[in-house]
């Protein structure tokens, strides 16, 4: 193991099924992401994308199936292992960058970069003493894509990360996440686009 990979693991989902205001959504949903590896999630609007997102992430419950995260010790919670970045970028818009993420590593734990190194990185180091609702939307984006840096966490879960990237950030993003899988993390990315990994493998929902 270099210094700083992550160990293997492998998150195994089974016959997921998933509804939603009564309504199903999909069922018999199987797939598995091992160490090092991505997925692109595709699908049409509405086909559960961020539905299935967000029962990874423990946030809602899968209404039959299983998910469980293989080789992480005992009882391990796929929660405690990864980053949401969602729709919602769940900043504070009353606190500056640096703040949403000195306060993001402290709810995570995990620390790896310092907040003003992670900014750096998403190009964003002049905006740390900026209150976020000052910002645009790609600079909102990057504030909460530089939470994956903070903090380390194996599985990254991202809905749409592109949106509202310019070229150059999607290129950004586009490497961070290379270096991650090269590290030994996993990649689940919900997608309209292309995500520029060439070893993604696509999981499509519905038709
Ligand atoms: N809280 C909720 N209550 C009832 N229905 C919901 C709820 N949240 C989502 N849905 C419905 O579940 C379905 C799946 O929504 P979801 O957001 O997972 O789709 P998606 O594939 O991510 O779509 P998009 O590509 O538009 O982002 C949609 O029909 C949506 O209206």
């Amino acid at each position: 193991m270099t210094p700083g990979s992550f160990s293997p693991t492998r998150l195994l989902a089974e016959n997921l099924a998933c509804r939603r205001g009564g309504r199903l959504i999909f069922e018999r949903l199987s797939f598995s992401l091992a160490s090092g590896e991505a997925i692109a999630l595709t699908g049409r609007n509405g086909a559960g994308k961020s539905s299935l997102i967000a029962m990874l992430c423990g946030r809602l419950r899968p209404d039959g199936g299983s998910i469980l995260l293989e080789g992480a010790g005992d009882e391990p919670a796929l929660a405690e292992n990864s980053h949401l970045v969602g729709h919602r970028d769940g900043l504070k818009t009353a606190l500056t960058a640096g703040e949403n993420l000195a306060f993001a590593q402290a709810v995570l734990g995990d620390a790896a970069l310092a907040p003003a190194e992670a900014l750096a990185v998403v190009g964003l180091a002049h905006a740390a003493e900026l209150p976020v609702g000052y910002l645009s939307a790609g600079q909102r984006r990057r504030v909460a894509l530089a939470r994956l840096l903070v903090s380390r966490r194996p599985y990254w879960l991202l809905d749409e990360p592109m949106s509202a990237l310019d070229t150059a950030s999607q290129a950004m993003l586009a490497g961070l996440m290379r270096d991650h899988l090269a590290q030994g993390g996993a990649i689940l990315a919900a997608t309209h686009g292309p995500l520029g990994l060439d070893g993604a493998r696509e999981l499509r929902i519905g038709p």
